[in-house]
């Protein structure tokens, strides 16, 4: 039987492990290019990548009841609630202790996701914002669509998807900005020539 400080020490460990390291949310709409840029940067700079989003797509893909209201929601363009994300998250950076640095990938979406989470594990270190007009990201999902399988790649969710980032995760990047934690990269460009200014910002926190 664990005691209740036992578990306390437990999450207070992950808690004091975190201190340490840097932390990047990536944030951006879908489509932007969070993921393409997120595997560049864990091959340069080898920090653990988290997309939000792939845990709890393996959490649906897991068939457990969960899995099953997750999907739901995700077929839908919805956020799914904050605890379920930032559960899922904290036990997988629990299983990293010994990165160096993470990248939190597609998190937070909400202003309150950011703050439960910086509470909870530690500060933010930056926001890399993934910067791209709307019509791009739709074009681009539509060309993922043919190869990534994703239910949620499909016009009409990427649309309710769109309406969700402007709507709930803009906010974000305003509430970062004001304590001057956001570093933009503008990803019309070309892949390369995005992760070039990546490596830029990545320059300034290492
Ligand atoms: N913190 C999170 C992360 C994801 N989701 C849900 C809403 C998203 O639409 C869906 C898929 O998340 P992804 O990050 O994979 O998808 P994006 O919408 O960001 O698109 P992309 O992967 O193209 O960036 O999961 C959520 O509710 N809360
Ligand atoms: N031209 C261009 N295409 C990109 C760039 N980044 C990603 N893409 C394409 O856009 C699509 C979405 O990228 P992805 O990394 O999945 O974005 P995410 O949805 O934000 O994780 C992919 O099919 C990529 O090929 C970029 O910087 N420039
Ligand atoms: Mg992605």
């Amino acid at each position: 039987m664990i005691n209740k400080s036992e578990v306390q020490t437990e999450q207070h460990g992950v808690k004091n492990n975190m201190d340490s390291k840097k932390i990047v949310f990536v944030i951006g709409g879908p489509g932007s290019g969070k993921g393409t840029q997120c595997e560049k940067i864990v091959e340069k700079y080898g920090f653990t990548h988290f997309s939000s989003g792939d845990l709890l797509r393996a959490e649906v893909n897991s068939g457990s009841p969960q899995g099953e209201e997750l999907k739901q929601m995700m077929e839908r363009g919805d956020l799914v609630p904050m605890s379920t994300v930032l559960k899922l998250i904290k036990d997988n950076m629990a299983a990293h202790t010994e990165s160096k640095g993470f990248l939190v990938d597609g998190y937070p979406r909400e202003v309150q996701q950011g703050i439960e989470f910086e509470q909870s594990i530690a500060p933010c270190t930056f926001v890399l914002w993934v910067d791209v007009a709307q019509e791009t990201m739709v074009k681009r999902l539509l060309k993922r669509a043919e190869t990534s399988g994703r239910v949620d790649d499909n016009e009409e969710t990427i649309r309710k998807r769109l309406k969700t980032f402007v709507e709930s995760t803009e906010p974000v990047i305003d509430y970062y900005k004001a304590q001057n934690k956001v570093r933009r990269v503008d990803s019309e460009q070309p892949v390369d020539d995005v992760f070039s200014d990546v490596q830029n910002i990545f320059k300034e926190f290492l």
